[in-house]
Order: structure tokens, then C-alpha cells, then sequence
């Protein structure tokens, strides 16, 4: 038996362009961009994880949200479950707390960046919106 690592992820909308930051040197997927997001803990629901690692990690507030898909995909060192919702109200100017590179990205242009494996269903999804 694998763990499966259950992660909300949010794709951060304003002006058909979306907010990525830029994943650690060293972590899993190291240097990849990603939509900001991070696991679930044990207590919560997925849309307080979202709140949360919205919060801590870009500094916004999440103001309403909705289910864009689910993904199940597995990197062979680690398995992963992304809990994808698009967000298009927020309080305050989305930055990286964490101190990571950030930037904004037309969505039209979102096949040329650099992501993790299993977001290229996500940036599918959003090309066809
Ligand atoms: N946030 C995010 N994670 C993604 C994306 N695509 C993708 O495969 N992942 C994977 C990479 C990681 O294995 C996992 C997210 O875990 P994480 O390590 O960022 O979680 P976290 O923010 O809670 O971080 P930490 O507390 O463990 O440092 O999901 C994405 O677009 N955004
Ligand atoms: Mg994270």
C-alpha cells in the first residue's frame, strides 16, 4: 500500500492571466512552476486546505472558489491527488510568502511553462474554457 499525498491546488484567475510560483530547488518537482496549493491536513476539508496554503503561501484571502477537476497521478517516487479549483475573488495582492518567484501568465500562453507532469490535464482544461 502507497499513500496517496492529497493536495489543494489553486489556479488563481484575474484578466485571463493566472499566478504561478515557482516550486524550491529542493522540493518534489523542484524548479517546476505550480499553481500555488500544498496537502491537506488530517483535520481539514479540502477547501480549508485551499484557504490555508492560499494564505500562508501567497498571502490572499480566498473569497469564493469552484471545482475545476481532480487528478490522480503518480510521480513513481510519490503519489499524488490534486484537488484543482479556480479562484476569481480574493482579498489582498497575491505574492510569494515563501520568498519564490512569481508571476502572472495569460492563460492563452500557459503550455509554454514549465509545470509538474500532471498539470498538463489542468492547462489542458483551462485552454478549453
Ligand atoms: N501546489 C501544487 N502542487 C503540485 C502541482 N502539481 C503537482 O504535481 N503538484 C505536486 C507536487 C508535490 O508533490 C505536491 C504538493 O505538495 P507540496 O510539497 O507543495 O505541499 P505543501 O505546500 O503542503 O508543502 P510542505 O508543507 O510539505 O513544504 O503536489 C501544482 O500545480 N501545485
Ligand atoms: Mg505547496
Amino acid at each position: 500500500m502507497t499513500n496517496i499525498v492529497e493536495v489543494a491546488v489553486g489556479v488563481i484567475l484575474r484578466d485571463k492571466e493566472v499566478f504561478l510560483t515557482r516550486r524550491a530547488s529542493e522540493a518534489h518537482q523542484g524548479g517546476k512552476w505550480e499553481f500555488p496549493g500544498g496537502k491537506r491536513e488530517a483535520n481539514e476539508s479540502m477547501p480549508e486546505a485551499l484557504a490555508r496554503e492560499l494564505q500562508e503561501e501567497v498571502g490572499i484571502e480566498v473569497l469564493a472558489s469552484t471545482p475545476l477537476m481532480q487528478i490522480s497521478h503518480d510521480y513513481g517516487d510519490k503519489k499524488v491527488l490534486l484537488d484543482v479549483n479556480l479562484v476569481v475573488q480574493f482579498n489582498n495582492e497575491p505574492e510569494s510568502k515563501e520568498g519564490l518567484e512569481f508571476r502572472w501568465v495569460p492563460i492563452n500562453r500557459l503550455s509554454e511553462v514549465d509545470f509538474p507532469e500532471a498539470n498538463s490535464a489542468i492547462v489542458n482544461k483551462l485552454l478549453a474554457v
